[in-house]
C-alpha cells in the first residue's frame, strides 16, 4: 500500500504528514511507502516522517505509482494533473475546490456520507474547511430534527490562506508593534488588529465564493438541496482554527438539552458547553484537536424551536488533512484500497 502527498511542503501537507504518522502508528491506515511531491522549488528538500528523512520530488505531470494520492497543491495543479496521476489506478483525495461540484466526484465527510467515497471514479473531493467543520455538528441535527434554514457567521484563521497567510499575520503584527504600518499581500487588507469580511471573490449575488461554498457543499454532503444557507465569512487575526456562529431553523422543534445530548455521542464532535464554568469552543482549545468543539447551545430567539450554537474546528485538520486521511482509512476499511483491511476506523462511525 503506497501513499503519496502532493503539496507536502504546504500548510495542509505538513498536517497530512502528522496525521498519517499517527494513523499508521495506531494501525488505522496501513501503508508501506510514502512519496512526497511539491513544486520544483522544493525538489530535493527533506522532510521527516516517522523518524526517517524523505526527499521531496517534483510533482509528475503523468501517472503516480501509488494507491492513494492526497493532493493539497491548489486547484489549478489538481485540475491540470489529477486525471494524469490516476492513470495507473491510484485514487486521488483532493483538498482543493477543483472537482467538488462535479456530479461524478463524491464530496465526503466520513462521519456524514462516508459511503459516497466508495462510489468514486478515481477522484474524491475533500470539502471546503468552513463547510467541513459546520457539517460535522449540523448533520446529526439535520438527521433527527431536519434543518430547514441555516445562518452562519464565520471567524476564519489566517492559515486558511496557507503557510503564507500565517507568515503574513506574524510578520505584519511585528511591524505594527514596532510602530510601522502593516502591508498586505495574502489578504485583501492588512490583517493585524483587523477583521476582514471578504474571503475569496465576490459573486453576482453579493456573497463571496467562500460563503457560497458553504451552501453548495453542505447541500451536496448532506444530500438535501432544499437546505437554505446564508453565510458571512470573515477573516480574523488568529493563526489556525476556524470558528462559526450557527443559527438553525428546524422542521421539528428541539430544546438545547436535546441537542446537547444528541451531539454528545456524535462522531467527530466534542460538546464543550458550560458557560457558567467559562467553557465554550475557542481556537485556543480546539487547535490541534481532531474533534470539532461545539458549545453555546441555546434556544434561538428568532426561529421557534430553533437552535443557536458556536463551533471551533482546526481547519487544517478536520477541514483538510484529517478528513482526507479519514477518507483513506474508510476506503481501506471497506477493502477499497491496496493493503490490509483495517478493523478500526479512527473515531468515525459511518
Ligand atoms: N489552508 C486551509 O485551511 C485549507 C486548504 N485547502 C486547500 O489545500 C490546498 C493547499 O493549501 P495550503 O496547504 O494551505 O497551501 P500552501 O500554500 O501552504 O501550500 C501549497 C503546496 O502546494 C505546492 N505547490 C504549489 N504549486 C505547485 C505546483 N505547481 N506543483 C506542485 N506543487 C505545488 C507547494 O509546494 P512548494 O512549497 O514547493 O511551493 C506546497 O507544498 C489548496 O487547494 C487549498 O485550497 C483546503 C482546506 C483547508
Ligand atoms: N478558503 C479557506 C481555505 C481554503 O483553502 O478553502 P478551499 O479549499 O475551499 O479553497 C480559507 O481561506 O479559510
Amino acid at each position: 500500500m503506497r501513499v503519496a502527498i502532493v503539496g507536502a511542503t504546504g500548510a495542509v501537507g505538513h498536517e497530512l504528514m502528522a496525521v498519517l504518522e499517527k494513523s499508521q502508528q495506531e494501525g488505522k491506515l496501513k501503508f508501506d511507502e510514502l512519496q512526497l511531491y511539491a513544486s520544483p522549488r522544493s525538489a530535493g528538500s527533506k522532510l521527516t516522517f516517522a523518524g526517517k528523512e524523505l526527499t521531496v520530488q517534483v510533482t509528475p505531470d503523468g501517472p503516480i505509482d501509488a494507491d492513494v494520492i492526497l493532493a493539497s497543491a491548489g486547484g489549478s495543479v489538481s485540475k491540470a494533473l489529477a486525471h494524469k496521476w490516476i492513470q495507473n489506478g491510484a485514487v486521488v483525495i483532493d483538498n482543493s475546490s477543483a472537482f467538488r461540484y462535479d456530479a461524478d466526484v463524491p464530496l465526503v465527510v466520513p462521519e456524514v456520507n462516508g459511503e459516497a467515497a466508495l462510489r468514486h471514479k478515481g477522484i474524491i473531493a475533500n470539502p471546503n474547511c468552513t463547510t467541513a467543520i459546520a457539517v460535522v455538528a449540523v448533520a446529526p441535527i439535520h438527521r433527527k430534527y431536519g434543518v430547514k434554514r441555516m445562518i452562519v457567521s464565520t471567524y476564519q484563521a489566517t492559515s486558511g490562506a496557507g503557510q503564507k497567510g500565517m507568515d503574513e499575520l506574524l510578520e505584519q503584527t511585528h511591524v505594527v508593534l514596532h510602530g510601522g504600518e502593516a502591508s498586505h499581500k495574502e489578504f485583501v487588507h492588512p490583517i493585524p488588529f483587523n477583521v476582514i469580511p471578504h474571503i475569496d471573490v465576490f459573486q453576482d449575488n453579493g456573497y463571496t465564493k467562500e460563503e457560497m461554498k458553504v451552501q453548495w457543499e453542505t447541500q451536496k454532503i448532506i444530500g438535501d438541496d432544499s437546505l437554505k444557507i446564508s453565510c458571512t465569512a470573515v477573516r480574523i487575526p488568529t493563526l489556525r482554527t476556524h470558528s462559526e456562529a450557527i443559527t438553525l431553523d428546524l422542521a421539528k422543534p428541539a430544546t438545547p438539552a436535546e441537542i446537547r445530548e444528541l451531539l454528545s455521542t456524535a462522531a467527530g464532535v466534542e460538546v464543550r458547553d458550560d458557560p457558567e464554568g467559562k467553557l465554550y469552543p475557542m481556537p485556543l482549545t480546539a487547535t490541534r484537536k481532531y474533534d470539532v468543539e461545539v458549545g453555546r447551545i441555546r434556544e434561538s430567539l428568532v426561529f421557534d424551536g430553533g437552535i443557536d450554537l458556536f463551533v471551533s474546528g482546526d481547519q487544517l485538520l478536520k477541514g483538510a488533512a484529517l478528513n482526507a486521511v479519514q477518507i483513506a482509512e474508510y476506503l481501506q476499511a471497506h477493502g477499497a484500497l491496496g493493503g490490509a483491511v483495517s478493523p478500526q476506523l479512527s473515531a468515525v462511525s459511518p
